[in-house]
């Protein structure tokens, strides 16, 4: 989205003359800055947004957005951030953070008179795009009544369309990749004197998939700033705060939140399920909940694809939504949107909705899989019960996971507690789905790339406490997906994949299905910077190449042999391709040899290989299809070597459409690159001399024609001119004047007026040159080039 202006500029709408209210606005200004400078951050005495010294825009800005209580964090973090303290603010989820930020934004700009021409004076980072657009949105309505521009930049529309309108903006909201990039590439980016810098999910930001770009946004930035902090679950590293340059930061609620980081309106339970039981167990909680707002998370965007398309199909009654990283940026948007505005309603998602978004009203968050932290669980569970509102929240375990991450989420004090399913009301599934597999090649297609990616997420796990993929029954997973058969999975070696163990799940999980515009979340990228990914190309990347090939050969074989085996087989046939069966009986009674009588180029050999010089490869003839193909010569056609495509040259001998040189000789003349070079530059140089004498030549070819028709006409005008002359057509003739003397003929000798008969028009043309001439007109040439017209042009101006 191209970056917009925040909110129209309002001042002078009342009436009052500028001056005047300039003059009160610097008085404004004074008398706000000595209220701030008098605030007494211990003193806790604001309750309202209307006891804190804000200007009369942010303050009627809030009140028309409804916001009058200050929430606990917004107490504490607003009146050290207008001092102009660095923050380090942790609160649960749900709880105000996005104001306590944006309130000292802008305040801070207001008090110092900040205006288009001091370029950006704050920029606000956040992980994902879709929490970018909310902070804008909240930015957008507080701020209606100021005068500052701001901006949103996170990609999807084209670097240039953004980068015209950033040099204008004031305040910032933005993804780290795109904005390092206009950092890097933006000249007109003026970001010297910025004045804050705003984390919003700062330890997101602060983990390794965005390390490397903030730590190069910061290098950009000015060394004095004010910097803040915020998440729900905070850094606190030493390292971190040293890199971002805090100082001295006011930890806003950290220990409270550290005490308790999940609301407590918010009532949490866990399930222990099977592997093979998880969708048995959705399918029946989503039918048993049908007037509810639901979010499902999932490990990977393959997996949410399955299960929505999976349920979707068997309709339980209530609006299914999914979104992923790798759906379009407007997609994406219309989705939120949606599920947004919906009140009963199922949205299956990954971690891309985990933070900071703030869907109105939700009231059930289930995890189906395992979170890979508990960081993570308190983010995802914080989708619901926001701001004092209720809302409940399941995690499926398996039982392998179940000791492991009770511990993890008791080390942050969150308390779950166990609860069971009603077996009686628990519907098994999978029949259905596997009835709907084998119907819908797509969904099983699906299903075996949820089922690789879902595996290959936990044996990515760094917490092997909690993940124990060998402890995992993979078989019955698989078939409780509907699948045929379990899908084989490889896991890759080597550095690579040292990489991908220790950078966090989400992070991992975004080189598939992620955010897509945001470099640093997209490890496929990380790794092939600049390189455009196309879909073979993908393909090609694609780690588990071979991950459906038993199942496969299972499916196109007899199911006897393994790969090896088929692989031995063709081997032995060395280089011929063939099927397993052996010959039929129908095959040897004489069908190949009508196959044959139809087809000169057919022989069979000993064997009943039908061989053939013009044919590519010897077929064996072992089914009624391949005789019936053979018969037609239509298809054995098709069985002969193409022909090759030749060019000939001037002496009319043919050549191959490329041919291949000697490679020593290729290899003598230089190194490929130099030798493309020199290549292109002599055809450069070719072109350009060729161009000059094809101008050249046309020149003359258009002064030419313009000096016979100036003759044409100047003919006719004579022969008007001239006395009367009875014209006698000649017989069968009618019309066509017999030439008079010499000067009608053409330069050439030619008569014009005998090579063509005269049109109707001509005649006008003439007359009217006439009437020119008559009245005494300037003869004008035309002008013939473009070299021409210019001079003309100068000649007539000076
Ligand atoms: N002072 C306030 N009065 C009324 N509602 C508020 C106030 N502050 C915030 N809210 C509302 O509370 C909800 C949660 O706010 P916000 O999204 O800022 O939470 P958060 O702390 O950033 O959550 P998360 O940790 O999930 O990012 C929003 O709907 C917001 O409009």
């Amino acid at each position: 989205m191209a970056p917009q202006a925040a909110g129209p500029h309002k001042s002078g709408q009342n009436g009052v003359s500028r001056p005047l209210k300039r003059k009160r606005g610097v008085e404004d200004v004074d008398t706000l800055d000595k209220r701030v400078k008098a605030i007494d951050v211990k003193d806790h005495a604001f309750e309202t947004f209307a006891d804190l010294p804000l200007s009369q825009p942010s303050a009627s800005g809030l009140e028309a957005s409804h916001f009058k209580i200050l929430t606990d964090v917004q107490k504490k973090a607003i009146p050290s951030a207008l001092l102009g303290s660095d923050i380090l603010g942790a609160a649960k989820t749900g709880s105000g953070k996005t104001l306590a930020f944006l309130v000292p934004v802008l305040e801070n700009l207001y008090r110092r008179k900040w205006t288009e021409y001091d370029g950006l004076g704050a920029l606000i980072l956040s992980p994902t795009r879709e929490l970018a657009i909310q902070i804008f949105e909240v930015l957008r309505k507080i701020g209606r009544y100021h005068s500052f521009s701001a901006g949103l930049v996170i990609g999807g529309k084209s670097l240039k369309d953004e980068r015209e309108r950033l040099e204008r903006m004031n305040i910032l909201v933005c993804t780290p990749g795109r904005m390092l990039q206009h950092m890097d590439q933006t000249a007109s980016l003026d970001i010297g004197n910025l004045q804050m810098l705003v984390l919003d999910e700062a330890d997101r930001i602060m983990d390794m998939g965005f390390q490397s770009t903030v730590d190069a946004i910061v290098e950009h930035l000015p060394q004095k700033r004010q910097t803040m902090l915020f998440s729900a679950t905070q850094t606190k590293k030493v390292s971190d705060l040293a890199r971002l340059s805090l100082k001295d930061p006011e930890y806003v609620s950290v220990h409270e939140a550290a005490d308790n980081a999940t609301p407590s309106t918010l009532q949490q339970n866990y399930i222990v399920t099977p592997l093979s039981q998880k969708l048995d167990t959705l399918w029946s909680f989503i039918r048993a909940n049908l007037k509810s707002k639901i979010i499902v998370f999932l490990s990977s965007g393959k997996q949410v694809r399955f299960v929505y398309e999976a349920f979707r199909h068997m309709q339980p009654g209530l609006p299914l939504m999914h979104l992923h990283g790798r759906q379009k940026q407007s997609t994406r948007l219309d989705i939120t949107n949606n599920y947004s505005a919906s009140k009963h309603s199922c949205l299956f998602a990954t971690d891309v909705v985990a933070r900071g978004l703030d869907f109105p009203a939700v009231d059930w968050v289930i995890q189906l899989d395992c979170p890979e932290d508990a960081d993570t669980y308190i983010h995802r569970v914080g989708r619901t019960a926001r701001y004092e509102r209720e809302g409940r929240a399941v995690l499926f375990l398996e039982p392998s996971e179940e000791e492991g991450m009770l511990k993890r989420l008791e080390q942050k004090r969150v308390t779950v507690e166990k609860i069971n399913v009603r077996q009686k009301k628990q519907q098994s599934i999978q029949n259905q789905l596997q009835n709907m597999c084998f119907k819908d090649p797509e969904l099983k297609y699906l299903g075996q790339k949820a089922f690789v990616s879902y595996v290959r997420s936990v044996h990515l796990q760094k917490d092997k406490e909690v993940f124990k993929l060998s402890e995992l029954p993979l078989e019955e997973f698989s078939a409780s997906l509907g699948l045929p058969g379990t899908p084989s999975i490889k896991f890759g070696k080597g550095d690579a994949m040292k990489t991908l163990k220790n950078t966090p799940r989400s992070v991992q999980l975004s080189s598939d299905d992620e955010d897509d515009s945001d470099g640093n979340q997209d490890l496929g990228s990380k790794f092939k910077a600049d390189q455009p990914r196309t879909k073979y190309g993908r393909m090609f990347e694609r780690r588990n190449q071979d991950v459906l090939a038993n199942h496969f050969t299972k499916l196109v074989g007899d199911g006897k042999g393994s790969r090896d085996d088929d692989e031995n087989e063709l081997d032995g046939q060395a280089g011929f391709l063939s099927v397993k069966r052996r010959l039929s009986n129908a095959s040897e009674d004489g069908s190949e040899l009508r196959a044959a009588e139809n087809t000169n180029d057919i022989v069979h050999d000993s064997d009943n290989k039908i061989m053939s010089s013009s044919i590519k490869e010897p077929i064996l003839v072992d089914s009624k299809r391949k005789e019936k193909l053979l018969k037609s010569k239509k298809n054995v056609a098709k069985l002969k070597e193409k022909g090759k495509k030749l060019v000939f040259d001037e002496d009319g001998t043919a050549h191959e459409m490329y041919e291949l040189q000697d490679e020593d000789k290729f290899q003598a003349r230089g190194a490929p690159d130099e030798q493309k070079a020199r290549f292109l530059q002599a055809e450069q140089e070719r072109l350009r001399t060729a161009d000059v004498s094809d101008k050249a030549a046309e020149k003359a070819k258009r002064r030419e024609q313009k000096a016979k028709k100036k003759a044409r006409e100047a003919m006719e005008v004579e022969s008007k001119e001239a006395p009367q002359v009875e014209l006698v057509p000649f017989e069968g003739d009618e019309g066509d004047a017999e030439p008079l003397d010499d000067t009608d003929m053409d330069d050439d000798g030619a008569d014009p007026a005998k090579e063509r008969p005269k049109k109707w028009f001509e005649k006008g043309i003439a007359s009217e040159a006439l009437s020119r001439r008559n009245k005494g007109d300037r003869e004008t040439h035309k002008p013939e080039t473009l070299a021409d017209l210019e001079a003309m042009a100068s000649g007539l101006l000076t």
